[in-house]
């Protein structure tokens, strides 16, 4: 069999799978030259929160794969039970502002990026994925779930709101009804309860399963006119992306004037300390 050229980091090496590795601290593309699909991962120990250089640096990888020829991305997480354990709450909790405004922008930027690719997404959630990272997930266009594991818009539980894009990324998924009882209680579904109310597509045994079965979902598209795909998935995805780019200042605003609220910092302060005893 042909060797491939395989990079990573400017050293180049022999591999059949990959012609093309590129990774930075917190996340590592990779695009198998055999099936054109790229896989993102997101590497930030423990929990894959998102704080800001590792949304930084997923959505410059998430825009440099839109220049390159692939099938697909499929998102996903080089930790063992996690996928992503949502936005970095050290981000949010006593935050200076000017770091509170760049932390947020650079979620809107990598939501805005990864809800409008021009390639096909994926998410394999092989682990838990609250908050956040139900977020990342509902932005892909297929979600396939390793069970045993949560998701869901959890911020009520954190005494939070959940801002108006997160709330349509769930209500161009579910139904308003399913959202509106998820929401408001901060539900996070266990795998199969996921499954039954098409909060995710398909469940999956492990994470390889889980990256077979996003093949498989991207070999729809082989007898699809690529630009209709495009054009088509612009059309669903059109509305929401154009209310976030209107009001992406109105919503930094409200976000950090609301971090700035007593009230919140002391709720973030006891789910904190929740989280921190629960070991
Ligand atoms: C008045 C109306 C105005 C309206 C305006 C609205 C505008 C404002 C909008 C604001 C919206 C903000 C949106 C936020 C969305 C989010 O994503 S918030 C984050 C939500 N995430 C969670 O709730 C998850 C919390 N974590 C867990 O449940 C668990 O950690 C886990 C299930 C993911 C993993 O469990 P396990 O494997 O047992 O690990 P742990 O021991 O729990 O954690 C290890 C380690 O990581 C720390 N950690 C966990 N999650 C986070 C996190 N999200 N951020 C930061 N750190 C986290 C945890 O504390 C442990 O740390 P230590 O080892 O103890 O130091």
């Amino acid at each position: 069999m042909a060797s491939r050229m395989f990079i990573r980091s400017k050293s180049i090496a022999f591999n059949t799978l990959r012609t093309y590795s590129s990774s930075t601290k917190l996340v590592d593309v990779s695009i198998n030259d055999k099936t054109g699909i790229a896989t993102v991962t997101m590497q930030r120990p423990p929990v894959n929160s998102l704080n800001l250089e590792l949304l930084t640096e997923l959505n410059g990888a998430l825009q440099d794969l839109g220049s390159k020829k692939i099938k697909g991305a499929i998102l996903t997480s080089s930790l063992k039970t996690i996928f992503s354990a949502g936005l970095d709450i050290l981000e949010m909790y006593k935050p200076k502002p000017e770091r509170a405004s760049a932390f947020w922008t650079s979620l809107q930027d990598t939501w805005l990026t990864l809800y409008s690719t021009p390639y096909p997404t994926v998410a394999a959630i092989n682990g838990h994925s609250p908050a956040g990272g139900c977020l990342l997930s509902l932005a892909c266009e297929y979600r396939i779930m390793v069970n045993n594991y949560t998701i869901g818009l959890n911020e009520t539980k954190l005494g939070i709101v959940a801002p108006f894009w997160f709330v349509a990324s769930m209500k161009n998924v579910i139904s308003h009804r399913e959202s509106e009882l998820a929401l408001t209680s901060g539900r996070l579904y266990k795998t199969d309860e996921a499954l039954k109310v098409g909060l995710i597509d398909e469940t999956a045994e492990n994470k390889d399963d889980a990256l077979a079965k996003a093949e498989k979902f991207f070999a729809r598209f082989d007898a699809v006119n690529p630009i209709a795909r495009l054009l088509t998935k612009q059309e669903l995805r059109g509305e929401t992306i154009k209310e976030l780019e209107d009001r992406k200042q109105e919503d930094l605003d409200r976000f950090v004037g609301f971090l700035m609220l007593p009230a919140v910092q002391k709720g973030l302060d006891v789910y904190l300390q929740a989280l921190k005893k629960k070991q």
